[in-house]
């Protein structure tokens, strides 16, 4: 500091002060002027950085936004291309549908498109791609539809401007509604997203069904669980519903009501269908064959429940070939909704129907099948059946789904269980034989 001092100021003792002073008014201005300087610098970085944050905010916004977004020439030729029927004119099975699949990228849904589109039917498929279970395994879908023709809009079933637009671009002739939030145990854990899918989005579909011109003839997937206390068996159409074990039976149930208003006031064509656990490839990983696979894979221990007095828990396990069949056999004997411009003309039909296996297995000897498929012991822990909204046993009886669609059911879940095996060890990269099985 001292040699700097001395440097800086002249030897002569007479001018020091004067030039001191000039020097140090000199320094002091120099001092003045950059930080004035830095002064303009900070505030130019300053509005640099907030108008690049801001501009960062309006692209993702607006990227979001255009994510998200629908419309457009080349997306109602896109959704128009796949609602077109394929099928060669005058063949014996008629014209061809036009279905409208919601939660197309689901399990059912995915399997339903397939088959659809296979036959020649027009399908447009719609799905939020929630993320409940691995979103990934619904993209899966989404891209094996593509594959074949299915376009799958990314959209949800509560977005009415959406399902509105639709319905201008396509007269859809069917809504196959598999869109929900499914799960029983769940219910407990997030209560609102029942209410979301199951309740308000379906009121949503409804409307825009109820409003489309010509409406389309609705098939829709309800739940064995609406035999909720039920002990009769095997669990009739007619036999009491009115005691729900959980929300999501209780929300089902209040689909079954909703769908009944629509019907009676406005003249929808509506096939309800209580499926009995739906099992196979492609297959929900919330489901207990599912996880089960994966943690016995893993090895990891698996959690039995069990019934009050020791009673093992036994479901009416139907595989997704069957179900898809019944689903396609609604759809085919729909009778057509009668109103027009939010009026019903006449009366439209109302069914219910049960599409189970009818032989019930129960859960060990499920786990039991599974550990020979992939030649694995599970590590199993038997609990009591915690008071979750399950219930202890499920049983179809057919009659009705048998006689009116022609419903019948040909795969036992050993044989169903060996496919589910197939795909999953391929699906996620098992080799038979090598150190990872
Ligand atoms: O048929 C139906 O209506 C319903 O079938 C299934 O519900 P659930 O039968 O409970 O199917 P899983 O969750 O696969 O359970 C099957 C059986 O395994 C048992 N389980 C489940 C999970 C577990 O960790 N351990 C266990 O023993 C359950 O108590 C039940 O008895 C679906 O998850 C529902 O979406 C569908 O509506």
């Amino acid at each position: 500091m001292r040699v700097l001092e001395d440097d800086m100021f002249p030897s002569t003792p007479g001018k020091v002060k004067i030039e001191r002073a000039t020097a140090m008014n000199r320094q002091l201005h120099r001092c003045f002027a950059s930080t004035s300087t830095m002064f303009l610098w900070a505030l130019f970085l300053v509005a640099m950085t907030a108008s690049y944050l801001s501009f960062q905010s309006f692209v993702d916004t607006s990227s979001k936004y255009f994510a998200a977004s629908w419309g457009g020439l080349h997306w109602e030729r896109q959704i128009r291309a796949s609602a077109a029927p394929r099928r060669p004119p005058g063949s014996a099975a008629g014209a061809g549908m036009s279905v409208l699949v919601t939660g197309a990228a689901g399990f059912v849904g995915t399997h339903c498109s397939l088959a659809l589109r296979k036959r020649g039917d027009g399908v447009v498929g719609i799905d939020n791609f929630n993320s409940y279970y691995d979103p990934s395994l619904k993209k899966a879908r989404r891209s094996l539809l593509a594959s074949h023709g299915v376009f799958v809009i990314e959209g949800d079933i509560n977005d009415g401007r959406l399902l509105a637009k639709l319905f201008d671009v396509v007269p859809f002739t069917h809504v196959l509604h598999l869109a929900a939030q499914a799960g029983v145990r769940y219910a407990m854990e997030n209560p609102a997203s029942y209410v979301h899918s199951n309740i308000a989005g379906l009121v949503t579909l409804l409307e825009a069904c109820k409003d489309a011109d010509p409406q389309p003839a609705i098939v829709w997937a309800s739940s064995s669980s609406v035999y909720g206390l039920n002990d009769k068996v095997p669990f009739t159409e007619s036999d009491r519903t009115d005691q729900p074990a959980s929300l999501y039976a209780a929300t089902k149930k209040a689909g079954e009501e909703i769908t009944h208003t629509y019907n009676h006031i406005y003249g929808l064509s509506i096939t309800g269908l209580r499926f009995f656990t739906v099992y196979g490839p492609w297959g929900r990983p919330d489901m207990a064959y599912f996880s089960f696979t994966r943690n016995i894979l893993q090895g990891k221990p698996i959690t039995v429940y069990r019934g009050k007095n020791r009673v093992d828990l036994a479901r009416d396990f139907t595989y997704i070939d069957d179900i898809v069949k019944g689903c396609l056999g609604s759809l085919d004997t729909a009778g057509k909704s009668t109103g027009t411009g939010g009026k019903k003309r006449g009366p439209a039909p109302y069914r219910i129907f049960n599409l189970g296996n009818t032989s019930p297995v129960t859960v060990p000897n499920l786990v039991s099948i599974l550990e020979k498929h992939l030649r694995v012991k599970a590590k199993k822990n038997v609990v009591e059946m915690p008071g979750n909204g399950d219930v202890p046993f499920t049983h179809a009886n057919i009659s009705l789904a048998r006689q009116q669609l022609g419903y019948k059911p040909t795969t036992n879940l050993d044989v169903g269980l060996k496919k589910f095996v197939k795909w999953y060890l391929s699906y996620y990269g098992y080799t038979r034989g090598s150190k990872n099985l």
